[in-house]
């Protein structure tokens, strides 16, 4: 054929490569059987489609539009550049609010109207209440344990949730004074040490990861631990860099590349063992052999109750069970609330007229002669406005936790499959112009009416909505306005020498979404409320050296921050 074949017409060249192949016996034989088999082929996946289509009309449906992605990749490259949440919400603009593509080998499909979210996490009944099967989701806790991470499928998410929020409200989640006691005890902590600081330049989120740290594990465990301990100090390290490999890292969205060298998966896979290990189940341990029904203590004892309480006497210590629920709590606590405090404490320094209003109505409406409580914040409608709006304007968890259908599902007259993984882009909602007019200024008056007081509002996502919805919520609300309000009720925060262009508002993205590094220095203000009745010999003396905290926000990450 050679030459002749490329001045040919396809139609023309298939014409001729049948009629040569029918010349020949052989050749004409398999030709027909190939195009017997064929057809039995056609008419069989034929049959199994409409089959499929009768029991699953979703099938039929088309898939929401997307962009092409490359093989086995799929559009992966394209979020690279460290801003996956500003190149999904540009995506949208041309694809539309509800659309889909391939990220590795998983359907992706990406929400960014606050509409379709409550529709689909929270009006549609439990359609979207699984989670994604994605590589680091499966390492972390065997199927069926915990809350954040447990699989529809298995049938105890559900128990799971309601027993970790019924276990919060009696701890005190609910009835705010069980729970503030023990969050302003190391709220004073946090203060001592900016005071060992001097006015010196640092890094506040040394402090302030520990003190979210201790508040969990009084939580959780019932008690506090030293700033010193050198493996509490290394449980945070290894949970705030945990979470930057949940989010969109390759290995996770194709396995395979867990091989790449410099991949991270082999450190990474071993950390929740290492939580495990070293620090729930020696404590959990210790609760089994102290546990008491008549005085329950923590969570893990309300947690051991529970099981006591359904088991009786054959009452069977799970130990996989056990470490999902007490690991849940611990990290799902630990590291968002962290993150979103450094971004408060970030936002003040850099924008200290914001501060200075803050500092402000503290003053007029809690005096200079004692600390703010949760009960201030009736009063505190500029602080409340500027703490939503900071969590607004920061959306350090700018996709949340990805959702799952249960199964194959029609939404909006498009087909999801069971398996994909559905994204809730809270940073498209947050920043939404339409809803937040100047999305990228820091604005809490948005927030307040025109008589000055604070208004919630719907759009405000950070915790997402429905039936996975963040049971923490509470908690964490509570833990960052009580440090916040004493940290700027105690010291004015400056940026170094006045520098605050040098404060950087981007992100490093994991699953959260961490400010830049940053340092601050605290200026103790006059008059205010003393803390020092908080002993000496239980802060480390050594804040600035070895002994801190080597938190995420280290200084070898600023290579890592996008511009
Ligand atoms: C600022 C701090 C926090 C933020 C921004 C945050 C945000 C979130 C988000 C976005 C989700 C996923 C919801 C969904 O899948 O739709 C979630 C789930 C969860 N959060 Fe939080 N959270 C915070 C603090 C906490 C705290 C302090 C706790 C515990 C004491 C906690 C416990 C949980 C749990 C157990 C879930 C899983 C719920 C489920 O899968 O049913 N969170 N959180």
């Amino acid at each position: 054929m050679g030459d002749s074949v490329k001045h040919l017409l396809p139609v023309e060249f298939m014409l001729k490569f049948l009629k040569t192949i029918t010349q020949n016996n052989s050749h004409r034989r398999l030709f027909h059987v190939t195009v017997i088999l064929s057809l039995i082929y056609a008419i069989i996946n034929r049959r199994r489609k409409q089959r499929a289509l009768q029991a699953n009309p979703a099938r039929g449906l088309p898939l929401p539009p997307g962009p092409w992605g490359w093989p086995i990749l799929g559009i992966m490259p394209s979020l690279a550049g460290g801003k996956p949440h500003h190149v999904l919400t540009e995506m949208s603009k041309t694809y539309g609010p509800i659309m889909s593509f391939m990220m590795g080998s998983f359907r992706t499909v990406v929400l960014s109207d606050y509409d379709l979210i409550k529709e689909a996490f929270a009006k549609s009944g439990d359609k979207f209440s699984d989670r994604p099967k994605v590589f680091m989701f499966e390492n972390i806790h065997p199927a069926g344990a915990g809350v954040v991470l447990n699989y529809y499928e298995t049938g105890n998410w559900k128990d799971n949730r309601r027993f970790t929020l019924r276990a919060l409200r009696k701890l005190g989640m609910g009835k705010a004074a069980m729970m503030e006691d023990r969050i302003i005890e190391e709220a004073g902590f946090v203060i001592r040490s900016f005071d060992q600081q001097q006015g010196r330049p640092f890094r506040s989120c040394d402090f302030t990861n520990l003190a979210v740290a201790n508040m969990i594990n009084s939580l959780v465990f019932g008690k506090r631990a030293d700033y010193d301990d050198p493996v509490f100090l290394e449980v945070i390290t290894k949970m705030l860099d945990l979470f930057k490999h949940l989010g969109v890292c390759l290995f996770n969205f194709i396995p395979m590349m867990k091989y790449l060298p410099g991949s991270g998966y082999w450190e990474t896979a071993k950390i929740p063992k290492f939580f495990e290990d070293m620090w729930y189940r020696p404590h959990v341990m210790e609760h089994v052999k102290t546990f008491n029904a008549n005085h329950i203590r923590d969570f893990v004892d309300a947690y051991l109750h529970e099981h006591f309480l359904k088991e009786g006497s054959h009452y069977h210590y799970d130990d996989a069970a056990a470490m999902g629920a007490v690991g849940d709590v611990f990290g799902a606590g630990l590291e968002t609330t962290s993150v979103a405090l450094d971004w408060v404490i970030m936002c003040l320094t850099k924008y200290p007229e914001v501060q200075e209003k803050a500092q402000r109505e503290l003053d007029e409406v809690v005096g200079r002669h004692r600390m703010p409580q949760w009960a201030d914040r009736q009063n505190l409608h500029y602080v409340m406005a500027m703490l939503d709006e900071v969590m607004r304007w920061s959306a350090g968890g700018p996709f949340g936790v990805p959702h799952s259908p249960i199964e194959d599902t029609e939404f909006r007259g498009y087909f999801i499959p069971k398996g994909a993984v559905v994204i809730p882009n809270l940073h498209a909602v947050m920043h939404n112009p339409d809803v937040f007019p100047d999305p990228g200024a820091v604005k809490p008056e948005r927030f307040l009416n025109s008589d000055g007081k604070f208004v919630k509002h719907e759009h405000m996502s950070q915790f997402s909505v429905g039936r996975r919805a963040c049971v923490g919520e509470h908690l964490a609300r509570m833990e960052i306005y009580t440090i916040v309000t004493h940290i700027i009720h105690t010291f004015t925060l400056r940026a170094p020498n006045g520098d605050t262009d040098s404060i950087r508002t981007e992100g490093i993205m994991g699953l959260s979404k961490n400010p830049c590094p940053y340092k601050l220095c605290a200026i103790r203000r006059t008059d205010t409320y003393d803390v020092t009745e908080i002993p000496m010999d239980l802060l480390s003396d050594d804040n600035n050296n070895n002994n801190t905290l080597d938190s995420n926000n280290n200084n070898n990450e600023a290579k890592h921050c996008v511009h």
